[in-house]
């Protein structure tokens, strides 16, 4: 039986990359090819020539592969060793030679409290091996690991860095998943320090790192969470269709190619369908244009709105059903919006639950929050999910939300002026990358807040050009 595999994910919000099973195959479409395609092999990986004997000496199986290790701009990754096919099967790396909370020590599993999640566990697990140095069975492997200075998540940043992106949500985000490792951190330490002869001079810097590995190197299949050495060698490319898949029966993860690759080329696949602001916090890395970036809208019913209590109990009253583009509706809340490709004002455009929650505040009548209600008992229960009938306030709810979206606009198009080389003359090679990420990050965003604005204007010109009230 085969399972997509899907990458996990840290945020908070509506997750683009679930830390769940899938329950059915991923097919593998063939269609689309890789736009990154043209990257060639730099130069193969010399220190990684022993990489692939070592790992079949581990399975004690020979390891089917038809990729060779290199280096590229993005640091390791593989490359097409001979004439490769779309639909080709790629590689092939067994679940013996995988690294899975099995593998954490039982002597150190014993001591751990139960509140210690999956990743948590893997990053002890790593972090076991790294002590060992030479003497660890995966040293071969966790000597290819990336160290501190090759890396960009968020988490790695500084205050002043952090600043660049205070627009995106991944600032605040990145706050909170920092938090959570240090309590993660924590509850930890007292099981460590009962080992001084294994974790002697580790420090939370290096749980980070570690913790930071598995967050980007690390699979979701049915059998849990797992490290596939040679496998996440492999780097993204935000619309390849190649995903890491799991053959239960085999017990082993494969990769099928979606797109012919000629020798030396580089061999790519996607992590998902992830935004810039996962990218950065989870991977540390942007892509400069990602098809998939995502801006959160918080709104709220302001305290001087004399409605608010109505507006806030007819709110409790109609929970919304659970769905993709709201967390909840409460008294405050967070909409994900992406780009809107149809700018007539047609089409899917922006959420509705965020539409709806426009609608809702821009009321100013007890008389029209009971019609909502009613309109809402005589349909599917929700709330405001058709235009108000007074179209003067269906126009005033889309213009709100037109005056806030224009808002961000002006905050980010400043942020992004902000991050002009010419105001950094002197730069480390770091901080030049942080500083491109920064940027790639919010012009994507703008991008999608661009979009909203365009559908919400052509919108409210729909709407004042069929309506009698001008
Ligand atoms: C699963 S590993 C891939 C192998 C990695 N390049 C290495 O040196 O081991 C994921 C990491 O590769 C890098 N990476 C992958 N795809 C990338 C891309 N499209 N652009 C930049 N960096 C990328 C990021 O550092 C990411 O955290």
């Amino acid at each position: 039986m085969f399972h997509g595999g899907s990458r996990v994910s840290s945020l908070w919000r509506c997750p683009i990359i679930p830390l769940v099973n899938l329950p059915h195959r991923l097919l593998i479409n063939f269609n689309i090819s890789s736009v990154s395609r043209a990257k060639g092999l730099d130069s193969l990986d010399e220190e990684c020539d022993e990489f692939l004997p070592w790992l079949e000496r581990k399975a004690g199986a020979k390891i089917f592969s038809v990729l060779s290790i290199g280096k590229s701009a993005y640091g390791r990754s593989l490359f097409a060793s001979e004439i490769i096919r779309a639909g080709d099967c790629i590689l092939k790396v067994p679940y013996s030679v995988q690294i899975a909370p099995d593998n954490l020590l039982p002597k150190i599993k014993a001591v751990l409290s139960d509140k210690v999640g999956t990743i948590a566990k893997l990053a002890i697990i790593l972090l076991v091996e790294q002590q060992m140095g030479q003497d660890s069975e995966w040293a071969p492997y966790i000597n290819c690991l990336p160290q501190h200075g090759d890396i960009h998540s968020t988490i790695f940043w500084s205050e002043y860095e952090l600043n660049m992106i205070r627009q995106s949500s991944v600032y605040q985000e990145t706050i909170n998943h920092k938090d959570k490792i240090e309590k993660e951190y924590a509850v930890i330490v007292p099981a460590l320090e009962q080992f001084p002869e294994i974790f002697e001079g580790a420090t939370l810097k290096d749980f980070m790192r570690a913790y930071f590995l598995v967050t980007s190197r690390a699979w979701e299949s049915t059998k849990g969470l797992s490290l596939i050495p040679f496998t996440d060698f492999m780097n993204h490319d935000g619309v390849s269709n190649s995903i890491v898949q799991f053959d239960e029966d085999k017990e082993l993860s494969e990769v099928f190619a979606d797109c012919n690759y000629s020798p030396g080329e580089e061999v790519l696949i996607t992590y998902g369908k992830i935004p810039n602001a996962t990218l950065l916090l989870d991977f540390g890395f942007t892509l400069a244009y990602n098809i998939h970036d995502q801006v959160h809208i918080q709104l709220n019913i302001p305290y001087h709105d004399t409605l608010r209590q109505m507006k806030l109990e007819l709110l409790q009253q109609h929970p919304m059903p659970k769905m993709k583009d709201a967390i909840g509706f409460n008294c405050e809340d967070t909409f994900t919006i992406k780009e809107v490709r149809c700018p007539r004002g047609k089409g899917k455009g922006l959420p509705q639950s965020l539409r709806a929650f426009a609608r809702i505040l821009s009321c100013t009548s007890p008389e029209e929050l009971s019609d909502l209600a009613m309109e809402a008992a005589q349909n599917d229960g929700r709330l405001a999910r058709r235009p108000l009938k007074d179209s003067r306030r269906e126009f005033q709810a889309h213009q709100m939300l037109l005056s806030h979206i224009n808002h961000l606009i002006q905050e980010y198009d400043a942020a992004v002026e902000l991050l002009d080389p010419a105001n950094f003359p002197s730069m480390c090679k770091t901080f030049s990358i942080r500083r491109q990420m920064a940027h790639d990050l919010l012009t994507g965003e703008l991008r999608v807040l661009k979009s909203a604005s365009a559908w919400l204007k052509n919108y409210c010109a729909g709407l004042e050009s069929t309506s009698h009230y001008q």
